[in-house]
């Protein structure tokens, strides 16, 4: 497996031992329904400053992963930190962490600016940030309609505002390029890099190899639960003698022992 070991060693040399705000650190995560294993003793570092892509077939255990960082699904072994303690530990925890999960809806019946306003409420969040986000995303226009009536795109736009909302410097995605169109991609590519050169920490799940070559500068690769790499997208190109990282990653994750190999 490519790991990136300077970097893990540095990061995980003790649980209060982070210099710098936004460091998200599985530690041997595994997560088991029935007799399937969907997440097998993971275990990465996600750092600030730069688009970490988390890329990987459908059903590698991507969306799993996150819902566990989030601790909206609880793990079978292994635990997720963000600067040395659980989700569910955090004080603030949309202070420190923003996500936009798959599936997350808004109220049908409540406008986008309300939607975001008793978010805010409820986190005691100051209702300035609203107004804020909504223009962040490129939704002003449309602040005051029901999201009932929002294209797939715009409710996309609206789960990233909802995720900005208490200015986190841990930012989880978990595919969010769905339903939106090529000018939207290039949006939020453009979005995504800029969080990143703020110094935040940024983790994006995706399946479109295109896309996550222009954006990730970092790679985690996920199949079958088992992480194969880690590391950047120039090495994890060059390890498995490919010409891009679309050829890289199908021969990787089209070889079924693969994974054993990697171990
Ligand atoms: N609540 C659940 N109960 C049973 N199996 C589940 C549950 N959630 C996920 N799985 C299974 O766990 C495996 C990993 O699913 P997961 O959604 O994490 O993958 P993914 O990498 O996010 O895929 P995709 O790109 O398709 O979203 C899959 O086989 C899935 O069917």
């Amino acid at each position: 497996m490519v790991r990136d070991e300077a970097n893990f060693r540095e990061l995980t040399c003790g649980r209060h031992a982070f210099s710098v705000l936004g460091v998200l650190e599985v530690q041997n995560l595994s997560k088991r329904y029935g007799r399937m294993l969907a997440v097998d003793d993971l275990s990465f570092v996600v750092r600030p400053g730069r688009v970490t892509g988390f890329l990987g077939p459908n059903g590698a255990g991507k969306s799993t992963t996150l819902r566990m960082a989030l601790g909206l699904d609880r793990p079978s072994a292994g635990q997720v930190l963000v600067d040395g303690v659980r989700y569910h530990e955090l004080e603030h925890p949309l202070r420190r962490v923003g996500a936009l999960l798959e599936g997350s809806t808004a109220h049908g019946g409540r406008s986008a600016y309300h939607h975001l306003l008793w978010m805010a409420q409820t986190n005691r969040l100051p209702t300035s940030r609203v107004r804020e986000v909504l223009g962040q995303v490129g939704l002003d226009a449309a602040a005051g309609r029901r999201t009932r009536q929002f294209s797939l795109g715009m409710s996309q736009r609206l789960g990233i505002a909802a995720a900005l909302l208490g200015d986190p410097p841990v930012l989880l995605f978990d595919e969010p390029t769905n339903g939106l169109d090529p000018e939207g991609i290039r949006w939020l590519r453009t979005l995504l890099k800029g969080f990143a050169a703020e110094g935040r920490t940024v983790l994006v799940s995706s399946h479109l190899m295109s896309e996550m070559a222009l954006t990730a500068d970092h790679l985690l690769v996920l199949h079958h639960g088992r992480l194969l790499a880690d590391s950047s997208l120039a090495d994890f190109v060059a390890a498995n003698h490919a010409r891009s990282l679309e050829d890289a990653f199908l021969g990787l994750t089209a070889r079924p022992n693969r994974t054993e190999d990697a171990r």
